[in-house]
């Protein structure tokens, strides 16, 4: 709970310092004008009885001025740190960004641990907001509630027990809000599987599938199973909350009873005035609702720390991904070649190798194709040399250093990539393909010139050009392309970098048609020898089509994670093993 306080209070104090001290000052009057009008009351009554109607009236003039000043001051406070709240919900959300993308591997999106704390995160930083408002005004209460307890001291010493006895909701709001975050949590894996299917149902992108398959029945069923089983546990440990929180609540109400008991005999007997009797009712009705208010904001005080102190895990669990890095910066240009040496690799949580004992040469400013099964580990490979895993291990080596030793982002700098699982970036044409040489977003005759390496028409199909905003989370209206057209803008990007060293293009044309395909990888490979005497840079792309492969200069057949056949088309034909077996069987296909 302290860390909690001291982290918004941090956060908020950096992003406005000055609304802060404004929000603290107006809540503190607000604490202060709530007991003060209850003093005021007694005075009032006192003075009534007495008939003094002067005193009586000043002292109604000052009981009204008490309310409107605590309702003031709470209003202008709101005002204040309400926009403190949504800057901290911002900036949380950007960290959360940050922390997201921290770490240079892929590794962390692996772990379903990861993804379900993401998700908690997500949705509590939207709440950070509510953090602030119950910091200040737990802060107002507690000085609301020392004032409240000197007067019931004052009015009768037997009435500090009546504070005292406070502290028991108070533990027992910390034990419910407890059981509460244990359900969340263990629900928290059905949310997520819940809320990919309630996605995967209402998704443009999913429909057609689902109605040709008739699965829209099967997956609602398993979506109300994730979500029954998921609100089950949230509905129990509510239950299990609430249940505390009305005990502690109970405890209180038979003191509060006590109290007025005590002073009402004490009124009777002559020992207090009816002022006081006044003064014991309204304080001790104040008291109550400062309880209330207390175990409330007590609850959202925890859910806030416990979203710091989650948002924490998540850093923490991409920071420890972070190995140590070099600085040392990649070669200008290629000689040697990129050089695999007993390379094998498992993903992060299973011991199963995707990769074996992989060596391979990929010689500078070669075309290499990688051929293989569904799932033998042709992505896999592509990754390792993007680095956007570590191999579990044996070396890759650039031109003889190991890539460990490279800057990564240096590296990073001198890769392109085109994946078959592209992003669709909803910017205008222009930026989504310019995004691919990040300084030269703007540049439209760079973009133009990646468009025509990957031949790509679709910009002129569009109804504003390259200005043409994509998608559909445009305000102004956006259009919507096809899968096809998606691809060719990824593969636009792709081809922004005007000298890489290394060009991955795993299945970045899969949308296209065949000879779609032929034609564009013939033209590519020219371009990219040409590009590649210079540079030495290696392109690796990973197809199906054996069209295509064909024109590579080495060609590599993945099986079960190993190479198993490795060298030019001529040579894997005469080989006659699986590569030739392959390419007959395409062939015959495409045969009239
Ligand atoms: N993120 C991951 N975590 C765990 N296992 C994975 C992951 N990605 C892939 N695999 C497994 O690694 C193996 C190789 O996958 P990979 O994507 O490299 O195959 P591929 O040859 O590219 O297949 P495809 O032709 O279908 O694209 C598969 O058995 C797959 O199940």
């Amino acid at each position: 709970m302290f860390r909690a306080i001291r982290g918004l209070l941090l956060l908020s104090f950096r992003q406005h310092p000055r609304k802060m001290a404004i929000a603290i000052a107006l809540m503190a009057g607000n604490a202060v004008a709530v007991p003060a009008g209850a003093l005021a009351l007694k005075h009032l009554t006192n003075e009534a009885i007495a008939g003094h109607a002067d005193r009586a009236a000043t002292a109604g003039i000052i009981v009204a001025a008490c309310a409107m000043a605590a309702l003031t001051c709470a209003h202008f406070a709101h005002i204040a740190y309400f926009e403190v709240s949504e800057i901290n919900v911002l900036t949380m959300d950007q960290r959360l960004i940050a922390v997201s993308n921290g770490s240079p591997y892929l590794d962390h999106h692996e772990r379903p641990e990861h993804a379900d704390r993401m998700a908690l995160v997500q949705e509590e930083l939207q709440r950070l907001g509510e953090g602030l408002q119950a910091l200040l005004t737990g802060a107002s209460l507690a000085v609301g509630l020392l004032i409240t307890t000197v007067l019931l001291t004052l009015a009768h010493p037997a009435l500090i027990a009546l504070p005292l006895l406070a502290v028991l909701p108070l533990l027992a709001g910390r034990k419910a809000q407890a059981a509460a975050e244990q359900a969340r949590e263990r629900s928290a894996t059905d949310t997520r599987q819940a809320r990919h299917l309630f996605e995967l149902t209402t998704a443009a992108a999913s429909a057609k599938e689902l109605r040709l398959l008739g699965l829209t029945g099967e997956l609602q069923q398993r979506y109300a199973r994730h979500w029954q089983r998921s609100s089950t546990r949230i509905w129990r440990g509510e239950l299990a909350a609430g249940l505390w929180r009305a005990g502690g609540q109970t405890v209180f109400a038979f003191g509060y009873v006590g109290a007025l008991i005590l002073v009402v005999g004490e009124a009777v007997r002559g020992r207090a005035g009816i002022g006081d009797v006044v003064l014991a009712i309204v304080l001790a009705a104040q008291l109550n609702q400062q309880v209330a208010a207390a175990v409330t904001i007590a609850q959202q005080l925890l859910r806030s720390g416990r979203s710091l102190q989650r948002f924490d895990e998540v850093r923490q669990t991409v920071t420890n991904l972070v190995g140590s890095d070099h600085t040392m910066p990649p070669p200008d240009r290629l000689t040697d070649g990129i050089r695999l040496e007993h390379v094998s690799f498992a993903y992060p949580g299973t011991d199963v190798p995707v990769l074996r004992g992989i060596d391979l040469l990929l010689p500078a400013g070669s075309t290499v194709a990688i051929v293989g099964e569904n799932g033998a580990g042709k992505t896999t490979l592509v990754k390792l040399l993007g680095r956007l895993y570590e191999a579990s291990s044996g070396r890759i080596l650039v031109d003889g250093t190991d890539l460990r030793r490279l800057d990564l982002t240096a590296w990073r700098q001198r890769m392109s990539a085109g994946f078959q699982d592209f992003a669709r970036f909803e910017l205008t044409a222009r930026t989504a393909v310019g995004i691919g040489d990040l300084p030269r977003v703007a540049d439209d005759r760079a973009v133009q010139t990646a468009l025509a390496r990957a031949r790509s028409g679709v910009v002129t199909a569009l109804p504003s050009g390259l200005d043409t905003r994509l998608g559909r989370s445009h305000a102004e209206g956006g259009t919507d392309v096809s899968g096809g057209q998606w691809q060719q803008l990824a593969l636009a990007r792709a081809m922004m970098r005007d000298e890489p060293l290394l060009m991955i293009l795993d299945e970045p044309a899969s949308a296209l048609d065949a000879e779609a395909e032929h034609r564009l990888f013939a033209q590519y490979a020219e371009t990219a020898s040409r590009v590649a005497k210079e540079t030495g840079g290696i392109t690796v792309f990973v197809s199906h089509r054996f069209s295509t492969v064909r024109m590579a200069d080495l060609i590599i057949v993945i099986a079960g994670g190993t190479v198993q056949e490795c060298g030019t088309h001529e040579t894997l034909m005469a080989l006659a093993g699986t590569y030739a077996d392959l390419y007959n069987i395409q062939a015959a296909a495409y045969r009239p």
